[in-house]
């Protein structure tokens, strides 16, 4: 397959994140095999690839959460990073908002006021003092947004972060998405097999193939469900699914998606 190996500018803005020639390999196999990438601040990268192509590999490279991985390249990152996984990783014996608050810095009153507002943010306001284990699967992964963007990371890693929730609860958590990026504008990585909601959130969709981007698409006007509706959407579609070598719009996130609203 031919790769574009030209698939970004010289340079990132200040403060985003900038890959080059980004290598990791496990005993001896190639994972990555010399990436770059920029992602601006506020800017929302999807990430999309076979089972085993390494976007979780890049995910975790990026965040300098390499378990074990031989590797080399430039890896510049915003500080600080945030990683919100396919499960909350909740503590269960911890109460929501001491979850949401572990490990922040300064004065714990102080903490605990930003804890707060950071559940209020994610529709959480109320169950502050709820155990991990009485929350449904959509409330803890709002936790679990909670506690990366009481950080105020520069940087948000998402790995298949709504992939266990239901399709209605996914979309309520791609508005809720939407809605605390464009407040404060983080540089994202989401990782994903849901080819639609990679067209819906981000302004950038890559594919990673053979250690590589063998598809670079960028996608301009809002984020959101009216994408659905503009022209080029289907072809979008087409072309991300032929890179994943999905015959005739098969597969996860295929056209028949009910009409759900987008509502939160
Ligand atoms: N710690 C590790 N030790 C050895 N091999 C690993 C390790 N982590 C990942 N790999 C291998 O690297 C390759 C890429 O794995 P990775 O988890 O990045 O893929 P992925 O695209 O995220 O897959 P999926 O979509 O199934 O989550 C796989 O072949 C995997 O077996």
């Amino acid at each position: 397959m031919a790769h574009d190996t030209r698939l970004t500018g010289p340079t990132a803005p200040a403060g985003g994140v900038r890959l080059r020639g980004l290598r990791r390999s496990y005993g001896g196999r190639t994972v990555l095999d010399g990436i770059e990438l920029d992602i601006p601040q506020g800017g929302f990268t999807a990430l999309l690839g076979h089972s085993g192509s390494g976007k979780s590999t890049l995910l975790r490279a990026v965040g300098h959460l390499d378990d074990g991985a031989d590797g080399d390249g430039l890896v510049e990152v915003p500080e600080p990073s945030a990683v919100v996984f396919q499960d909350a990783r909740l503590l269960p014996w911890a109460r929501v908002l001491d979850n949401v608050v572990l490990g922040l810095p300064g004065p714990r009153d102080a903490a605990l006021a930003r804890g707060r507002a950071a559940l209020a943010e994610v529709g959480l306001a109320g169950r502050e003092r709820a155990w991990p284990g009485t929350l449904s699967g959509g409330e803890a992964q709002r936790a679990a947004l909670a506690r990366a963007l009481v950080r105020e990371p520069g940087l948000l890693l998402l790995d298949e972060p709504f992939g266990a929730l239901d399709a209605l609860t996914r979309i309520r958590m791609h508005a809720l998405l939407r809605d605390l990026c464009a407040r404060h504008r983080p540089a994202v990585l989401l990782v994903t097999h849901d080819v639609d909601e990679a067209l819906l959130l981000a302004d950038r969709v890559l594919v990673l193939t053979d250690g590589r981007f063998s598809l670079d698409l960028p996608l301009t006007g809002p984020a959101g469900p009216d994408r659905r509706g503009a022209p080029d959407f289907a072809a979008h579609r087409e072309r991300l699914l032929a890179a994943l070598g999905v015959p005739d719009g098969g597969g996860r996130g295929a056209p028949a998606e009910p009409p759900l609203s987008d509502s939160p």
